[in-house]
């Protein structure tokens, strides 16, 4: 985990891009709850996230932070409430699934490429497939992603030839390349070498400041710190307190909360 205090570095990331709409709803959760069996893993979860916004979600192991950024996807089912992403609310209805998922890129902890495929291949297999574009169109674009995560050089290799943190920029690469208006992160850089963390962690950097949509599941309370615009603690299933950075760290206001960051921040 990376220090909270930002560097000099750091405060001169270009904020002027990351306008967030006044006006205009990325992602609504309406008292959303979630079961596995008896199990009630998200409790009346509201929350709202507009286009532009940066969003940390923090909280204790098991407190449903993963579980809830995969509703948004349809990765999980809720049981009740509402997801609405982007205007349209997540019904059964499988055909707006579908689009739903074209509109919210993923990229999760164990970066999931297709071991068999080149990175290549990994990039334009979605567009290509979903998409149906043109394969050559495909290809241009997904050199075009892999010269913005700085590994055009490695097209041709297989994930197993590439570092973690190389698989990774891939993964990231790979969600960009069907233009996502949403970035979701599921710890992105937890089973990541220390060295690994900041090449990851300056994509994200990156990916916001040209203004995208992002929530982001992670303990870098240091990306916390200079990118978000509000950082999320969750705990139990619960959104239990939410703010900027700045009053989140300095000033918690919740007993669960200023346990956790003591915790994580005397790590
Ligand atoms: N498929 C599942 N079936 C049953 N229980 C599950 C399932 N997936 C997760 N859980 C449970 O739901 C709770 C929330 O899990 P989740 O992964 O969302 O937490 P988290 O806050 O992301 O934790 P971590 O920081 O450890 O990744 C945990 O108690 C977990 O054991």
């Amino acid at each position: 985990m990376t220090d909270i205090a930002a560097t000099a570095e750091e405060q001169a990331i270009n904020r002027s891009k990351m306008q967030i709409s006044e006006t205009e709803v990325a992602v609504e959760l309406k008292g959303m709850n979630k079961w596995y069996g008896d199990f009630h893993v998200l409790r009346d979860i509201n929350l709202t996230v507009m286009k532009g916004e940066r969003i940390v979600i923090c909280g204790p192991s098991g407190s449903g932070k993963s579980t809830m950024i995969r509703c948004i996807n349809r990765l999980e089912e809720h049981q009740s409430g509402q997801i609405i992403v982007d205007g349209n609310e997540l019904t059964d209805d499988l055909k707006k699934i579908d689009e739903i998922r074209r509109e919210v890129g993923m990229c999760f902890q164990h970066f999931n490429l297709f071991p068999h495929l080149t990175i290549l291949e990994n990039c334009t297999l979605a567009p290509i497939w979903v998409r149906k574009m043109p394969k050559k169109q495909a290809e241009e674009i997904a050199m075009h992603y892999l010269e913005r995560v700085k590994i055009p050089d490695q097209a041709n290799k297989y994930p197993g030839q590439l570092s973690g943190g190389q698989q990774q920029r891939v993964a990231i690469a790979r969600s960009l390349c069907m233009s996502p208006k949403i970035m979701l992160f599921d710890e992105p850089t937890s089973a990541l070498d220390p060295e690994m963390i900041k090449e990851v962690l300056d994509v994200m950097v990156g990916l916001a400041e040209e203004g995208m949509t992002m929530l982001c599941v992670t303990h870098e309370m240091g990306f916390a710190r200079k990118v978000a615009n509000r950082v999320i603690f969750m705990d139990a299933g619960q959104i239990v307190e939410q703010n900027e950075p700045e009053p989140f760290f300095t000033n918690p206001q919740h007993e669960r909360t200023k346990l956790f960051l003591s915790q994580i921040l005397h790590h």
